[in-house]
């Protein structure tokens, strides 16, 4: 079973609490990256630690969240190896691990509820990579952020 980071901002620190309760229940070991108050932080702090902890550690996925998952997504996504989707709904959540093989999840606090929150994660928990033609174009992605690297941008 695959291990937790997860973390947030102020605006998704409320829900990142109702998932971490969602997660003991399935029986997930998590690491909370913070944070852990609902005063103003900086998302791209919180998110670059989740970010990090999946692309080091094979046996970990990621959550984040903050007031609408984008600002967190886009900054998991400039770490190498991170595939980050912002999801919103149950199809967008299967989707993203189904197609895109997405290792850590963003979502908003401030957009989506505790109920569907739940839900979405489990789903996501849930949901295989299914590989096909989807391991072809996953590929590429990451062929795209090799070549990058290579030239040291
Ligand atoms: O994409 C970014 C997130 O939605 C942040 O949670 C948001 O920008 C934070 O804004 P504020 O400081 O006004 O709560």
């Amino acid at each position: 079973m695959k291990k937790i980071a997860i973390g947030s901002d102020h605006g998704g620190f409320e829900l990142k609490e109702s998932v971490k309760k969602e997660l003991t229940a399935l029986g997930y070991e998590y690491i909370d990256f913070g944070c852990h108050h609902k005063e103003s932080v900086d998302y791209p702090d919180i998110a670059f630690l989740v970010g990090e902890c999946v692309a080091t550690n094979d046996n970990y996925l990621g959550i984040i969240i903050d007031g609408v998952g984008i600002g967190s997504a886009m900054t998991a996504n400039k770490i190498p190896g991170v595939r980050c989707a912002v999801c919103w709904d149950l199809s967008s959540t299967m989707n993203s691990r189904d197609h895109n093989n997405a290792n850590v999840i963003s979502i908003g606090g401030q957009t989506i509820g505790p109920g569907l929150a739940v839900q979405m994660i489990k789903k996501w928990l849930e949901t295989e990579f299914s590989g096909g033609r989807h391991e072809r174009r996953v590929t590429k992605i990451m062929e795209i952020e090799s070549r990058f690297i290579k030239r040291g941008k």
